[in-house]
């Protein structure tokens, strides 16, 4: 269990608060209006803006203070953060290593992860040789070898089209089952709730909400997300 307590968390003279708990092997949805927070939750999950109040709880650990390399989970962004003058292999070994000194076993880890998504046999070739969708699966297979319990995702295929970004959304629910992490996953797209999430944590008016089965959620939406939603 990952227990966001009491919290509250500042971006200048933006607040927001959330006191939710979420569940290991389930798969999250952060849906919201554009500036509502849905960045600043998972930002403050992985630890790169801090708490100004509450406390992060895993399992039975206070990880408040803990820095993003020692917290349970790993954040996949929408620009993929890849380094363009690296391989994709050594990309997906920084996952392992970041000073990139990789063992054998580390090696046979990363072969493993891009053949798991299909990138095998570009493993040699830098990022920017690489079409769109192969670089949303390098960046899947580095957070693959990383094996952290949670997954986290901010828009990561917003710029895929629509086949493509289906593609990848079944690719990472796959992944996810297979390693059993938690995902947790901020998007825009309706249809992506209802292709992946189990769970739906809306975001509005400085508040992140508490977790709502989705498809109840999504056929019944409460009024502030059917006005988001744009049902009327
Ligand atoms: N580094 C920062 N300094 C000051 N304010 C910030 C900073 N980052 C974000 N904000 C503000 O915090 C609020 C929430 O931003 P955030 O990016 O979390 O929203 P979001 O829901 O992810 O939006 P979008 O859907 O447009 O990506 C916004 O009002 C934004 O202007």
């Amino acid at each position: 269990m990952l227990r966001l307590e009491n919290a509250q968390v500042k971006q200048g003279r933006f607040a927001m608060s959330a006191d939710i708990a979420l569940e290991r092997g389930q798969k999250y949805a952060v849906i919201g209006p554009s500036g509502a927070g849905k960045s600043t939750l998972l930002n403050a999950l992985c630890g790169f803006v801090p708490l100004a109040t509450g406390r992060l709880i895993w399992n039975e650990d206070d990880i408040t203070q803990a820095a993003p390399g020692a917290r349970p989970m790993t954040m996949l962004f929408q620009d993929n953060n890849l380094f363009p003058h690296l391989t994709v292999a050594q990309n997906v070994g920084l996952g392992l290593r970041p000073d990139l000194k990789v063992s054998k076993r580390d090696l046979d880890k990363v072969n493993d992860a891009l053949q798991r998504v299909g990138l095998l046999d570009q493993a040699d070739k830098r990022p920017g040789a690489l079409s769109g969708g192969q670089q949303s699966r390098a960046a899947l297979a580095r957070v693959l070898v990383q094996a952290r319990e949670w997954v986290l995702l901010d828009e990561p295929f917003a710029a895929l089209g629509p086949a493509l970004r289906a593609e990848m959304l079944d690719l990472v629910q796959d992944l996810v089952a297979e390693t059993r992490a938690g995902l947790i996953m901020v998007t825009h797209a309706p249809e992506d709730v209802r292709r992946i999430a189990d769970q739906v944590i809306f975001v509005a008016e400085g508040r992140a909400h508490a977790p709502e089965p989705a498809a109840a959620l999504m056929d019944n939406p409460p009024p502030a997300l059917r006005e988001y939603l744009g049902a009327g």
